[in-house]
């Protein structure tokens, strides 16, 4: 089945000049040697791939590429010569989708996209602006149900994504396009237009840089892929003469890419949070109740905005209709709008929510303070260390720092909103692993994951559809076949046929 957008390119193919040439590129931060001698090209037409995991230097990496950043030693040397700053490389039509969702949340959608376009400057922007980006989501993303007269904040973080790639798309005379995580928050659907969209760009000969953990993604649409470690480029191979298990290897750490069951998981000795079996929090949502036990791990899944984030909420604030037993501990989906302080530290945002087991006669104890927060930043092996400030981090780094807040706590049941996006593929499977180390300690998990592969770590799964629960699944009934079947309401039998 071919989708609107799709194109037939062929990842692989000839790719036309370099555009842009880095050479010996290193850059500090404080004691972090952030980059440490990169030489790395960007041939017009071709899709790099970029992978490493979190705190490698994808992202500084990026920023230098786009001009935004200065290097301490090397060069980056654009084909048409000159100087290579933020001003060259938009006069260049290079332009970045970024990780942290960059758009002014009080501003409409065709506002936002307004201010960041040199065309549509002059008397007229205004509407030029909302022509272009609506001609640019339609095309790109039908069906994308984004209405450009509303401010960006009232959008999901699906919709606020295909806003800032379309944005990007709309750049005059795009020439490179570098894109970080772009895909971390889009359905199935929205990922496959994204890249059908990129494909179209790179038979029209622009490069583009694409950073992502997702092996899969990079491998089916990159032509060469660029493996980072600890700074440096380890390792430049052709994405058509590797596969994902070579990736991880190049990448270190021991991680194998199949993390479907985790095996061998050490029950470590600590106090259990609560009696196995007891119920946790109930609702009566819909046609299926919706009930929690402790020492489960519960996933919601269905297509993105059906009423999983709704369900989540609920459970939080614990409103009418709602009984959950204790409190509870949250891991919001968008760290940036609800999630960090961004001027703490880490060892700050990691304890703020662990008063309880942080006082001493009521008087927070500093030095039971560090020890939690040293415990977690070794267990998840947050890059950067306790003291330093939260925004130092690199992405995946501060997202580790929000899921140990939740799990420092003793709260007996733990919401999780998509809470993995942007965290590497090792750090992942350690937090699988966490996650069932709690349940068997009796804690309750409720985990909405935006990626269906995730819900085979779950004791039970509920699929949701146009904001009602339409499915309960458990143990081997979960699969992916059988979930997607659900949200879209189809008997699972109707789409093994029609493979
Ligand atoms: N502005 C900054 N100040 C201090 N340290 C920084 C800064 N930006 C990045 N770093 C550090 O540089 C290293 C590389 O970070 P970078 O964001 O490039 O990693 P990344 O590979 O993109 O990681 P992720 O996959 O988590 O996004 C990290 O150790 C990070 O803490």
């Amino acid at each position: 089945m071919t989708t609107q957008t799709e194109s037939t390119r062929v990842a692989g193919a000839q790719p036309g000049p370099d555009l842009l040439r880095a050479t010996a590129v290193s850059k500090r931060y404080g004691n972090t040697l952030a980059l440490a001698g990169i030489d790395i090209t960007v041939a017009a037409g071709e899709i790099l791939g970029l992978v490493g995991h979190n705190g490698a230097g994808k992202s500084t990496l990026m920023r230098v590429l786009a001009g935004r950043e200065t290097t301490d030693t090397g060069s980056v040397d654009w084909h048409e010569g000159g100087a290579w700053d933020q001003r060259a490389a938009a006069r260049a039509g290079v332009r970045m989708i970024y990780q942290e969702l960059a758009l002014c949340p009080d501003l409409t959608v065709a506002e936002n996209i307004a201010l960041s376009s040199e065309s549509a400057r002059g008397w007229s922007w205004k509407k030029r602006a909302e022509r272009q980006v609506t001609e640019t989501l339609d095309r790109v993303f039908p069906g994308h149900g984004i209405s450009i007269v509303r401010r960006t904040s009232s959008l999901s973080m699906p919709q606020r994504q295909m806003v800032e790639i379309a944005r990007a798309m709309c750049t005059p005379k795009l020439s490179m396009l570098i894109l970080d995580e772009p895909t971390e928050s889009l359905s199935m659907d929205a990922t496959r237009q994204m890249y059908a969209a990129l494909g179209e760009l790179a038979e029209r000969g622009v490069g583009m840089v694409l950073i992502s953990h997702r092996m899969q993604e990079v491998l089916a649409n990159a032509d060469r892929i660029a493996v980072m470690k600890d700074g440096k480029v380890v390792e430049i191979l052709p994405a058509s003469e590797t596969d994902e298990d070579e990736l991880l290897s190049i990448m270190g750490g021991g991680v194998h890419a199949d993390t479907a069951v985790m095996q061998n998981v050490e029950v470590i000795d600590e106090a259990p949070v609560a009696a196995a079996g007891e119920t946790v929090a109930q609702i009566g949502a819909g046609d299926t109740p919706f009930t929690v036990r402790s020492g489960e791990i519960i996933g919601l899944a269905g297509l993105a905005g059906h009423g999983q984030e709704q369900l989540l909420q609920r459970l939080w604030a614990g409103s009418r209709g709602v009984d959950v037993r204790g409190r509870r501990a949250y891991v919001p989906g968008d760290r940036q709008t609800s999630g960090i302080f961004p001027l703490w530290s880490v060892a700050e945002n990691l304890t703020v929510s662990a008063a309880r087991q942080l006082s001493v006669g009521g008087v927070i104890s500093a030095a039971r303070e560090r020890v939690l927060a040293a415990d977690w930043v070794q267990r998840l092996n947050v890059k950067g260390g306790a003291k330093a400030p939260i925004t130092s981090l690199s992405g995946g780094n501060q997202q580790k720092v929000l899921v140990a807040r939740a799990f420092a706590t003793d709260a007996p049941l733990v919401l999780l909103d998509d809470p993995f996006r942007g965290v590497d593929v090792k750090t992942k499977n350690e937090l699988y692993a966490l996650m069932r180390i709690e349940a068997s300690r009796g804690r309750s998990i409720v985990w909405y994951s935006t990626e269906n592969g995730e819900m085979a770590h779950c004791d039970r799964v509920y699929v949701f559809r146009s904001g009602r629960i339409v499915s309960e699944l458990a143990n081997e009934e979960i699969s992916e076949d059988r979930i997607i079947a659900d949200s879209f309401g189809v008997d699972p039998r109707l789409t093994e046929e029609n493979r």
